[in-house]
């Protein structure tokens, strides 16, 4: 197992230290993290990487705040999320990460501009247009803030998805196999899409990916397996990422 301590303490964006998590009990029980420690840097572009149920997403939840660890703590610069009560917890996710998902996860009878308003709303504030706007602007929308999901094709969905998670201006971008419904071309627009994010605005982005390619566009690969840190790769090209994976069998 890799301990990745090489940014560990204060100055990550986002961090995980120690971390387990356990689904089920008993003889049922499935260990999906068995402690795993990983350290975000500010404005750095990560992919995690391994085999089909290493603990990739359970990872990503539990880096988001959108699921708790059985033990060990996750960290937002000096917030420990992992102890926060539900409902501020709720409140600081909203500000400070965002989360894509690999279906886009919007809502097909609102327009793009009141999908990218809608995690607002829910928060019972007001939609601030101009942010709404912005975001939507960022992601090579602008015009398209009437149309609905149905008008666009899946590589324009899925920005109104990342638009939704900008618009409150999150600190961390986290994503689930954002490329995973798409074709390669229209993958390779949103991943350029997610780098320019991290090289431009410096945001922390990270990556659930199956594809060595779209590995390629990170600073840095994370490989699990079994729920540890088994290697990891900076700098990552698509074939150094490809041949650690078949190693894995992954
Ligand atoms: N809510 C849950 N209840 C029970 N088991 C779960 C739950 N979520 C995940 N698991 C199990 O935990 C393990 C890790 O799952 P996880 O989805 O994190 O893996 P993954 O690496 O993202 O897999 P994939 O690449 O197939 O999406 C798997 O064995 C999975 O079946």
């Amino acid at each position: 197992m890799v301990e990745t301590t090489r940014d560990m303490g204060a100055g990550s964006a986002a961090r995980a230290e120690g971390l387990h998590r356990a689904y089920g009990r008993g003889a049922a029980t499935v260990r999906a993290l068995r402690g795993v420690s990983v350290a975000l840097a500010p404005g750095t572009f990560t992919a995690v990487m391994g085999p089909s149920g290493s603990g990739k997403t359970t990872l990503l939840h539990c880096l988001a705040g959108m699921d708790r660890p059985t033990r060990g703590a996750v960290w937002w610069g000096d917030t420990a999320v992992s102890r926060l009560p539900e409902r501020r917890l709720a409140v600081l996710r909203r500000r400070r990460v965002g989360f894509v998902f690999q279906a886009f996860n919007l809502m097909p009878a609102m327009t793009v501009a009141q999908n990218v308003e809608l995690p607002g709303r829910l928060a019972g504030e007001r939609p601030e247009r101009g942010r709404v706007l912005e975001a939507i602007a960022r992601v090579g929308l602008a015009g398209r803030e009437r149309d609905r999901p149905g008008q666009l094709s899946g590589g324009q969905q899925q920005r109104v998805a990342i638009a939704r998670a900008l618009v409150s201006r999150p600190q961390v971008l986290f994503a689930d196999e954002p490329t995973g419904a798409l074709d390669r071309a229209t993958g390779h627009e949103i991943l350029t899409l997610l780098r320019e994010g991290v090289d431009r605005d410096g945001r922390t982005c990270v990556t659930v990916t199956h594809d060595p390619v779209a590995a390629g566009y990170a600073d840095r690969v994370l490989l699990l397996a079994d729920g540890v840190v088994v290697d990891e790769l900076d700098r990552p090209t698509a074939a150094r990422v490809g041949e650690r994976l078949s190693r894995l069998g992954g």
